[in-house]
Protein backbone atom coordinates (compact mmCIF):
# COMPACT_ATOMS: atom_id res chain seq x y z
CA UNK A 1 0.00 0.00 0.00
CA UNK A 2 1.15 3.56 -0.63
CA UNK A 3 -0.43 6.95 -0.08
CA UNK A 4 0.91 10.16 -0.97
CA UNK A 5 0.97 11.64 2.51
CA UNK A 6 3.13 8.48 3.39
CA UNK A 7 4.97 8.98 0.39
CA UNK A 8 5.58 12.76 1.38
CA UNK A 9 6.87 12.05 4.42
CA UNK A 10 9.12 9.31 3.33
CA UNK A 11 10.87 11.24 0.98
CA UNK A 12 11.38 13.63 3.89
CA UNK A 13 12.52 11.02 6.48
CA UNK A 14 15.33 10.00 3.92
CA UNK A 15 17.10 13.51 3.60
CA UNK A 16 16.62 13.79 8.02
CA UNK A 17 18.04 9.94 8.18
CA UNK A 18 21.25 11.56 5.98
CA UNK A 19 21.48 14.77 8.22
CA UNK A 20 20.81 13.63 11.69
CA UNK A 21 23.84 10.47 10.71
CA UNK A 22 25.80 12.85 9.33
CA UNK A 23 25.71 14.82 13.07
CA UNK A 24 25.64 11.44 14.59
CA UNK A 25 27.68 8.41 13.61
CA UNK A 26 26.57 5.14 13.94
CA UNK A 27 29.57 4.17 16.40
CA UNK A 28 28.54 7.06 18.93
CA UNK A 29 25.17 5.41 18.93
CA UNK A 30 26.42 1.88 19.68
CA UNK A 31 28.66 3.13 22.13
CA UNK A 32 25.97 4.42 23.58
CA UNK A 33 23.75 1.20 23.11
CA UNK A 34 26.13 -0.91 24.86
CA UNK A 35 26.30 0.67 28.93
CA UNK A 36 22.05 1.46 28.48
CA UNK A 37 20.21 -1.05 31.04
CA UNK A 38 17.72 -3.35 29.63
CA UNK A 39 14.58 -2.25 27.90
CA UNK A 40 11.52 -1.64 29.84
CA UNK A 41 9.25 -5.11 28.71
CA UNK A 42 6.54 -3.23 26.46
CA UNK A 43 5.50 -6.61 24.75
CA UNK A 44 5.00 -8.71 28.02
CA UNK A 45 2.74 -5.64 29.98
CA UNK A 46 0.44 -5.45 27.11
CA UNK A 47 0.11 -9.14 27.06
CA UNK A 48 -0.23 -9.29 30.61
CA UNK A 49 -3.27 -6.59 30.57
CA UNK A 50 -4.85 -7.72 27.81
CA UNK A 51 -4.83 -11.16 28.80
CA UNK A 52 -6.25 -10.11 32.75
CA UNK A 53 -8.81 -7.42 31.61
CA UNK A 54 -8.90 -7.18 27.56
CA UNK A 55 -8.56 -3.24 28.46
CA UNK A 56 -4.32 -2.44 27.74
CA UNK A 57 -3.87 0.93 26.59
CA UNK A 58 -0.84 2.29 24.90
CA UNK A 59 -1.26 6.15 25.68
CA UNK A 60 -0.01 8.23 23.12
CA UNK A 61 1.87 11.71 23.38
CA UNK A 62 1.09 13.52 20.21
CA UNK A 63 1.26 17.46 19.93
CA UNK A 64 0.28 17.44 16.16
CA UNK A 65 -0.46 15.18 13.11
CA UNK A 66 -0.78 15.32 9.26
CA UNK A 67 -4.80 14.69 9.25
CA UNK A 68 -5.70 17.03 12.36
CA UNK A 69 -3.10 20.05 12.09
CA UNK A 70 -1.82 21.07 15.96
CA UNK A 71 -3.46 18.70 18.50
CA UNK A 72 -2.50 20.01 21.85
CA UNK A 73 -0.84 23.51 21.78
CA UNK A 74 0.38 23.73 25.56
CA UNK A 75 2.63 20.04 25.29
CA UNK A 76 4.37 18.98 28.15
CA UNK A 77 5.79 15.46 27.64
CA UNK A 78 6.98 15.10 31.27
CA UNK A 79 2.96 15.91 32.97
CA UNK A 80 1.33 13.55 29.85
CA UNK A 81 3.52 10.62 30.94
CA UNK A 82 2.81 11.22 33.99
CA UNK A 83 -1.05 12.15 33.69
CA UNK A 84 -1.68 8.80 31.80
CA UNK A 85 0.57 6.83 34.11
CA UNK A 86 -1.71 7.93 36.81
CA UNK A 87 -4.53 6.78 34.79
CA UNK A 88 -4.17 3.71 34.08
CA UNK A 89 -1.94 2.88 31.28
CA UNK A 90 -0.34 0.07 30.45
CA UNK A 91 2.53 1.32 28.10
CA UNK A 92 3.16 5.32 25.87
CA UNK A 93 4.16 5.56 22.31
CA UNK A 94 5.70 9.08 21.63
CA UNK A 95 5.53 10.65 18.29
CA UNK A 96 9.44 11.64 17.51
CA UNK A 97 9.09 13.01 13.74
CA UNK A 98 9.33 16.62 13.64
CA UNK A 99 8.56 17.69 10.11
CA UNK A 100 4.68 16.53 10.38
CA UNK A 101 3.74 15.33 14.18
CA UNK A 102 5.68 18.14 15.68
CA UNK A 103 7.30 15.96 18.05
CA UNK A 104 11.53 15.45 19.03
CA UNK A 105 13.52 12.47 20.33
CA UNK A 106 13.52 14.44 23.38
CA UNK A 107 9.98 14.15 24.21
CA UNK A 108 10.72 10.08 24.37
CA UNK A 109 13.50 11.17 26.91
CA UNK A 110 11.05 13.38 28.86
CA UNK A 111 8.01 10.85 28.84
CA UNK A 112 9.92 7.95 29.93
CA UNK A 113 12.10 9.40 32.80
CA UNK A 114 8.75 10.42 33.95
CA UNK A 115 7.17 7.34 34.82
CA UNK A 116 7.93 3.79 34.66
CA UNK A 117 5.87 2.60 31.73
CA UNK A 118 7.40 1.20 28.91
CA UNK A 119 7.28 3.40 25.80
CA UNK A 120 6.95 3.13 22.11
CA UNK A 121 8.72 5.47 19.28
CA UNK A 122 6.13 5.97 17.16
CA UNK A 123 8.39 7.28 13.70
CA UNK A 124 9.21 6.22 10.54
CA UNK A 125 12.07 4.00 10.65
CA UNK A 126 13.53 3.28 6.83
CA UNK A 127 17.26 2.87 7.99
CA UNK A 128 18.99 0.75 10.34
CA UNK A 129 20.82 4.04 11.79
CA UNK A 130 17.65 4.79 13.06
CA UNK A 131 16.48 1.79 15.10
CA UNK A 132 19.83 1.68 16.82
CA UNK A 133 19.21 5.67 17.15
CA UNK A 134 15.82 4.62 18.45
CA UNK A 135 17.41 2.35 20.91
CA UNK A 136 20.01 4.83 22.45
CA UNK A 137 17.82 7.43 23.35
CA UNK A 138 16.31 4.93 25.24
CA UNK A 139 13.16 3.67 23.77
CA UNK A 140 11.66 0.20 24.96
CA UNK A 141 10.06 -0.44 21.32
CA UNK A 142 10.18 0.69 17.45
CA UNK A 143 7.01 0.96 15.33
CA UNK A 144 7.77 -0.68 12.02
CA UNK A 145 5.22 0.48 9.11
CA UNK A 146 4.79 -2.34 6.39
CA UNK A 147 3.72 0.08 4.17
CA UNK A 148 6.72 2.03 3.78
CA UNK A 149 9.18 -0.92 3.67
CA UNK A 150 10.07 -3.52 1.71
CA UNK A 151 10.24 -6.75 2.63
CA UNK A 152 14.13 -7.20 3.27
CA UNK A 153 13.76 -4.25 4.92
CA UNK A 154 11.27 -5.16 6.95
CA UNK A 155 12.91 -8.11 7.72
CA UNK A 156 16.35 -6.37 8.70
CA UNK A 157 15.24 -3.48 10.52
CA UNK A 158 13.15 -6.12 12.97
CA UNK A 159 15.56 -8.29 13.61
CA UNK A 160 18.01 -5.45 14.05
CA UNK A 161 15.77 -4.10 16.73
CA UNK A 162 15.26 -7.17 18.49
CA UNK A 163 19.25 -8.01 19.06
CA UNK A 164 18.97 -4.38 21.09
CA UNK A 165 15.87 -5.32 23.26
CA UNK A 166 13.34 -4.09 21.67
CA UNK A 167 10.22 -4.70 21.31
CA UNK A 168 8.64 -4.17 17.95
CA UNK A 169 5.53 -3.51 16.60
CA UNK A 170 4.77 -4.70 13.00
CA UNK A 171 2.00 -1.98 11.63
CA UNK A 172 -0.46 -3.02 9.06
CA UNK A 173 -3.54 -1.33 7.02
CA UNK A 174 -4.71 -4.25 4.86
CA UNK A 175 -4.79 -7.71 3.33
CA UNK A 176 -1.88 -7.89 1.48
CA UNK A 177 -0.10 -6.32 4.40
CA UNK A 178 -1.13 -8.58 7.00
CA UNK A 179 0.56 -11.29 4.83
CA UNK A 180 3.68 -9.77 4.72
CA UNK A 181 3.82 -8.70 8.45
CA UNK A 182 3.37 -12.54 9.14
CA UNK A 183 6.11 -13.67 7.54
CA UNK A 184 8.82 -11.40 9.84
CA UNK A 185 8.79 -13.47 13.14
CA UNK A 186 7.12 -11.50 16.17
CA UNK A 187 5.04 -11.06 18.86
CA UNK A 188 2.93 -7.64 18.12
CA UNK A 189 0.80 -6.63 15.47
CA UNK A 190 -0.56 -2.96 15.35
CA UNK A 191 -3.58 -2.48 12.78
CA UNK A 192 -3.86 0.68 11.96
CA UNK A 193 -7.89 1.83 10.95
CA UNK A 194 -6.45 5.23 9.63
CA UNK A 195 -6.80 5.47 5.86
CA UNK A 196 -3.91 6.85 4.62
CA UNK A 197 -5.44 8.40 1.03
CA UNK A 198 -8.16 9.80 2.17
CA UNK A 199 -7.95 10.39 6.30
CA UNK A 200 -10.77 8.83 7.74
CA UNK A 201 -11.06 5.77 10.32
CA UNK A 202 -13.19 2.98 10.20
CA UNK A 203 -12.74 0.42 13.41
CA UNK A 204 -14.30 -2.07 10.51
CA UNK A 205 -10.32 -2.54 9.64
CA UNK A 206 -9.09 -4.03 12.58
CA UNK A 207 -12.25 -6.49 12.71
CA UNK A 208 -11.92 -7.44 9.59
CA UNK A 209 -7.90 -8.25 9.41
CA UNK A 210 -7.81 -9.40 12.99
CA UNK A 211 -9.00 -12.98 12.53
CA UNK A 212 -5.84 -13.17 10.14
CA UNK A 213 -3.23 -12.94 12.86
CA UNK A 214 -2.22 -16.55 14.46
CA UNK A 215 -3.04 -16.56 18.52
CA UNK A 216 1.00 -16.30 19.58
CA UNK A 217 0.83 -12.58 18.28
CA UNK A 218 -0.95 -9.88 20.46
CA UNK A 219 -3.10 -7.40 17.71
CA UNK A 220 -3.10 -4.05 18.52
CA UNK A 221 -5.79 -1.86 17.30
CA UNK A 222 -4.40 1.78 16.45
CA UNK A 223 -6.26 5.51 15.85
CA UNK A 224 -10.15 6.35 15.81
CA UNK A 225 -10.88 5.18 19.08
CA UNK A 226 -12.57 7.68 21.18
CA UNK A 227 -15.01 6.54 23.64
CA UNK A 228 -15.94 3.17 25.33
CA UNK A 229 -18.69 2.03 22.71
CA UNK A 230 -15.14 1.50 20.44
CA UNK A 231 -13.46 -0.01 22.83
CA UNK A 232 -16.65 -2.47 23.40
CA UNK A 233 -16.92 -2.94 19.34
CA UNK A 234 -13.24 -3.76 19.38
CA UNK A 235 -13.64 -6.12 22.54
CA UNK A 236 -16.41 -8.12 21.42
CA UNK A 237 -14.21 -8.85 18.24
CA UNK A 238 -11.62 -10.46 20.72
CA UNK A 239 -9.38 -7.70 20.70
CA UNK A 240 -7.46 -6.53 23.73
CA UNK A 241 -5.00 -3.72 23.32
CA UNK A 242 -5.50 -0.48 21.94
CA UNK A 243 -3.43 2.61 20.58
CA UNK A 244 -5.08 6.20 21.55
CA UNK A 245 -3.52 9.79 20.79
CA UNK A 246 -6.03 12.31 19.59
CA UNK A 247 -8.90 11.79 22.15
CA UNK A 248 -6.59 11.91 25.29
CA UNK A 249 -4.75 14.77 23.93
CA UNK A 250 -7.58 17.52 23.37
CA UNK A 251 -8.44 16.64 26.96
CA UNK A 252 -6.64 19.09 29.49
CA UNK A 253 -5.93 15.91 31.42
CA UNK A 254 -5.04 12.63 29.32
CA UNK A 255 -5.11 10.26 32.00
CA UNK A 256 -9.04 11.30 33.51
CA UNK A 257 -9.99 10.79 30.00
CA UNK A 258 -8.34 7.39 30.46
CA UNK A 259 -9.29 6.71 33.40
CA UNK A 260 -13.08 7.64 32.72
CA UNK A 261 -12.45 5.39 29.09
CA UNK A 262 -11.64 2.44 31.00
CA UNK A 263 -14.02 2.33 33.69
CA UNK A 264 -16.68 3.92 31.51
CA UNK A 265 -16.43 0.62 29.34
CA UNK A 266 -16.55 -1.88 32.15
CA UNK A 267 -19.83 -0.25 33.50
O1 LIG B 1 -2.41 10.78 12.72
C1 LIG B 1 -2.25 11.04 11.52
O2 LIG B 1 -2.80 11.99 10.94
C2 LIG B 1 -1.31 10.20 10.69
C3 LIG B 1 -1.10 10.55 9.36
C4 LIG B 1 -0.21 9.83 8.59
C5 LIG B 1 0.46 8.74 9.12
C6 LIG B 1 0.25 8.38 10.46
C7 LIG B 1 -0.62 9.10 11.23
N1 LIG B 1 -0.82 8.82 12.56
C8 LIG B 1 0.03 7.94 13.31
C9 LIG B 1 -0.79 7.03 14.16
O3 LIG B 1 -0.76 5.86 13.89
C10 LIG B 1 -1.61 7.61 15.27
O4 LIG B 1 -0.92 8.66 15.87
C11 LIG B 1 -2.00 6.60 16.37
O5 LIG B 1 -2.46 5.40 15.88
C12 LIG B 1 -3.08 7.25 17.27
O6 LIG B 1 -4.20 7.59 16.49
P1 LIG B 1 -5.33 8.56 17.06
O7 LIG B 1 -5.86 7.94 18.32
O8 LIG B 1 -6.38 8.59 16.00
O9 LIG B 1 -4.68 9.87 17.33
Amino acid sequence: MSSDILKTILEAKEQEVERRRSDRPLDELKAIVKDLPPCRDFAGELRTRAAATQDAVIAEVKRASPSAGIIRPDFDPEAIAKSYQAGGATCLSVLTDEGFFGGQSAFLVEARAACRLPVLRKDFIIDPWQVVETRAIGSDALLLIVAALNDDQLAELSELGKELGLAVLVEVHDEEEMERALKVPGDLVGINNRDLHRFVTDLETTLRLAPMVPKDRLVVSESGIHGPEDIKKLQDGGIGAFLIGEAFMRVEEPGEALSSLLGAHQA
